[in-house]
């Protein structure tokens, strides 16, 4: 459904996005994760149109999204800092969406009105910074949308809420194959929602797969031997941190679970436990591996 080709984003002299490639099939949630400063609003931008690229393509069904007025219809991009017209009330924000999707659907709008309990009278800017996104959701889905791309979307949101809104994103999903993009620095929210992630760093996108052949391609073991660590221990696999914990080591390898353990086992350890990753965890290895490590700060 979404295809990024080979795009390049650059703002005077500095590149933020630089030769990304990324496809998102219909129907997905697709986590785009990464350090501050990756390159991931200004790629969101673009992909929604608002950006010009100055190099390569993002094609939505195999058409150029940027000043396409018609595509713009079906795309909705819910930005990190929210902005809405100063004194507009909700109303008044339904009926100027209303006037220009042309899929907005007022049945929803009043549906949702039930969910999110706000008065429609209320004026969008007095509201408080959770509400205002609230707000912002309950405009999104009324418009009836093919494609959300969402910056932060959780942010300011009690739990209750986030859930409401997760269950609400997921329905839609099931229901119209709605298709997400999000990025988020909460990687739980991540790995509850998303089908798939792509990992950036300084422009580039680093990794992008399956969250589940992501999670399976990456392990910890924690492991002692009676006689030390045996010298070729590991030596055929990708070890991307390693920690001794007294006599137990702990490794972070990538690696199939059912090779790593009738690996390990071979050198008939003492000890051994192999346990997945959560998302934090291999976004975290996965950023030192391109030097981009936590760092043991005293001050
Ligand atoms: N309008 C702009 N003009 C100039 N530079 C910009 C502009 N927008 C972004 N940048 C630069 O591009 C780089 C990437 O920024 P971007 O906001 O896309 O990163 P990000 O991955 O979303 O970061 P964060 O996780 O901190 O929100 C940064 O160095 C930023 O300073």
């Amino acid at each position: 459904m979404i295809h990024v080709h080979d795009l390049y984003k650059q703002f005077e002299n500095f590149e933020a996005v630089k030769g990304i490639e990324l496809h998102i099939k219909k129907g997905s949630i697709y986590g785009l994760l990464g350090s501050n400063g990756a390159g991931k609003t200004s790629l969101l931008k673009t992909i929604a149109g608002i950006y010009k690229p100055n190099a390569g393509q993002v094609l939505i069904e195999d058409k150029a999204i940027f000043e396409n007025i018609e595509m713009k219809q079906r795309v909705i991009f819910l930005a990190d800092q929210l902005y809405f017209f100063p004194n507009t009330t909700i109303k008044q924000a339904a009926r100027f969406h209303s006037d220009i999707y042309t899929n907005w659907n007022n049945e929803r709008f009043s549906r949702l009105q039930e969910i999110f309990n706000i008065d429609i009278n209320k004026k969008v800017h007095r509201l408080s910074k959770g509400m205002q996104r609230q707000v912002a959701f309950w405009l999104a889905l009324s418009t009836m949308p093919d494609i959300l791309i969402l910056d932060e979307p959780f942010d300011g949101l009690d739990a209750v809420m986030r859930q409401k809104i997760k269950n609400m994103l997921i329905q839609d999903v099931a229901e119209r194959e709605l298709t997400i993009l999000i990025s988020s620095h909460n990687l739980r929210e991540v790995e509850d929602l998303c089908d798939s992630v792509g990992i950036m760093h300084n422009g580039k996108l680093m990794i992008e797969k399956d969250l589940d052949d992501l999670k399976s391609d990456i392990h910890k073991i924690q492991v002692a031997f009676k006689t030390g660590v045996p010298d070729d221990f590991l030596s055929n696999y990708n070890v991307l941190y390693k920690e001794e914990r007294g006599s137990v080591k702990l490794f972070i390898v990538r690696g199939k679970e059912d090779s790593i353990e009738h690996h390990v086992h071979s050198y008939s350890p003492a000890i051994f436990d192999l346990l997945p990753l959560t998302l934090e965890e291999i976004f975290i290895y996965e950023m030192r591996d391109v030097g981009y490590a936590i760092e043991n700060i005293v001050v």
